[in-house]
């Protein structure tokens, strides 16, 4: 992997360059065109990039449901307790995220409130392109019936041997409505705009390749879009405590993903680093996935030793990335250190992949810097809010005239008729 030992701020710049990677005009321009084609030509466009992006032949897009129910059948008990075990804590952590409206009624004759309502139609997109993902499933689809969504459907690109039981097992399980086999920035397209097959959603949620993630930007206001969850990252804090197999074997976790992930270590430690160094080229030789990992530490992975831990911190801010581990001495007297990550792993045996299964928090999380603006999927994001007032006529009488004194200044005499209205019989009468 790649050392830096520069200055905080020419690291930023890195940090910076890195990031601006991230967007790539011409694909950009390519799923412009493949969203346009869909929204045009729906169905046919459809099976048209099925062909050539998955090399796979689609009659007919939906998964049957008995399909999805055998897939029950098909699975091991061991996978069927791990998805089972793994939905229990992201139910038990997620309900944690429920919110109700409230009414305030503090000011006599005035009623003031905001509802909170489900959304009507969500669609999750499944990313299966270099592996199946059913963790992936249950992290969005669950969120979503704990919201009370009426109908949670699915996407996930069509496999040469048919949709995978596992990915079918866990849609079960979480309780997902339809699944339809279509990826890519297609299946974008498919859920923003409908097709005669699938229907078009009020929002697409779910993590996916650039291709994805791209498309999920560009269908933003046609539909609401939950982030930007593109290439899986890690950014790593560690300090000469801390194991650098362990340090190096949590790097891989998420390079392996994509040959765009992006895994960073940032030390005060240049022996730390070199030992990372060592240890990502050793555990790369027999990993099964080697080419994708190699690809993304080589071209996209990066080692910085600064100067001091506050140094780190501030230049981990600055990538915000998807996961932050801190391998530090003590680590959750950190916490209030961190500014800008999806999600926070403290300690040497809070390894990523404990969080992409089992602990309960969500995986599907901001990337490419966007968790300087973004939160981790959840409950909040399958839902919407709507306020509501009521007044007495005293009440309403009481700020007249200032109503009517903004609505003036800003020139719309209609709107200080409109309240003034509902005094024009004392008016009359005077
Ligand atoms: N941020 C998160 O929360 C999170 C969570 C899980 C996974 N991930 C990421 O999800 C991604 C999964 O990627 P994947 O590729 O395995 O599956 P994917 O389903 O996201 O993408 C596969 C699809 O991409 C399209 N595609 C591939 N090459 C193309 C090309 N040249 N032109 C146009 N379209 C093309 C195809 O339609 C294919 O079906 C990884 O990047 C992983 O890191 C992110
Ligand atoms: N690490 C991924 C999020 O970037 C989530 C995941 C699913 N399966 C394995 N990992
Ligand atoms: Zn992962």
């Amino acid at each position: 992997m790649k050392i830096y030992q520069e200055s905080l701020t020419k690291m930023k710049q890195v940090v910076k360059n890195y990031t601006q990677q991230t967007s790539d005009f011409t694909i950009e321009q390519q799923v412009r065109e493949i969203i346009e084609n869909v929204r045009k030509r729906q169905d046919q466009a459809l099976k048209e990039y099925e062909l050539k992006f998955d090399q796979t032949a689609i009659e007919n897009f939906a998964v049957p449901a008995t399909e999805i129910q055998q897939a029950l059948q098909k699975i091991s008990p061991e996978l069927r307790q791990a998805l089972e075990h793994a939905k229990k804590n992201i139910v038990s952590f997620h309900e944690k995220e429920l919110t109700s409206g409230f009414i305030d009624t503090a000011v006599p004759g005035i009623i003031r409130g905001q509802k909170v309502t489900p959304l009507q139609r969500v669609g999750i997109y499944v990313p299966g392109g270099t592996a199946a993902y059913p963790s992936t499933i249950l992290m969005s689809a669950l969120p979503a019936k704990i919201a009370g969504v009426d109908q949670v459907i699915m996407v996930t690109p069509p496999q040469k041997k048919g949709i995978a039981p596992a990915v079918l097992a866990a849609a079960a399980i979480a309780g997902v409505d339809a699944v339809y086999q279509v990826g890519g920035a297609q299946a974008i397209a498919a859920l923003a705009y409908g097709t005669e097959s699938i229907p078009a959603v009020n929002k697409i949620v779910g993590p996916g390749n650039i291709y994805v993630a791209t498309a999920k930007k560009q269908v933003f206001g046609q539909v609401a879009i939950d982030m930007v969850a593109g290439p899986s990252e890690i950014g790593i804090l560690a300090d000469d405590t801390a194991d650098a197999a362990e340090l190096a074997a949590d790097l891989l976790s998420q390079a392996e993903h994509d040959r765009r992930a992006r895994p960073m270590l940032i030390t005060d430690s240049l022996t730390l680093a070199q030992k990372v160094s060592q240890q990502v080229d050793q555990q790369l030789v027999n990993l099964p996935r080697r080419a994708i990992a190699q690809a993304a530490v080589e071209d996209r992975g990066f080692i910085a030793v600064m100067e001091s831990v506050p140094e780190m911190f501030t230049l981990m801010n600055e990538v915000a990335p998807e996961h932050l581990e801190i391998q530090l001495a003590d680590p959750s007297q950190y916490l209030s250190y961190i500014r800008n990550a999806g999600s926070v792993f403290l300690g040497r045996y809070a390894s990523e992949p404990l969080g992409d299964y089992l602990a309960g928090p969500n995986h599907v999380l901001p990337t490419g810097g966007t968790a300087k603006f973004s939160s981790p999927l959840g409950v909040y994001d399958f839902v919407k809010k709507t306020s509501f007032i009521q007044f007495s006529k005293t009440a309403l009488q009481a700020d007249l005239s200032d109503i009517t004194e903004l609505a003036r200044t800003e020139g719309l005499e209609a709107h200080a008729r409109a309240v003034e209205q509902r005094f024009a019989a004392e008016r009359k009468g005077k």
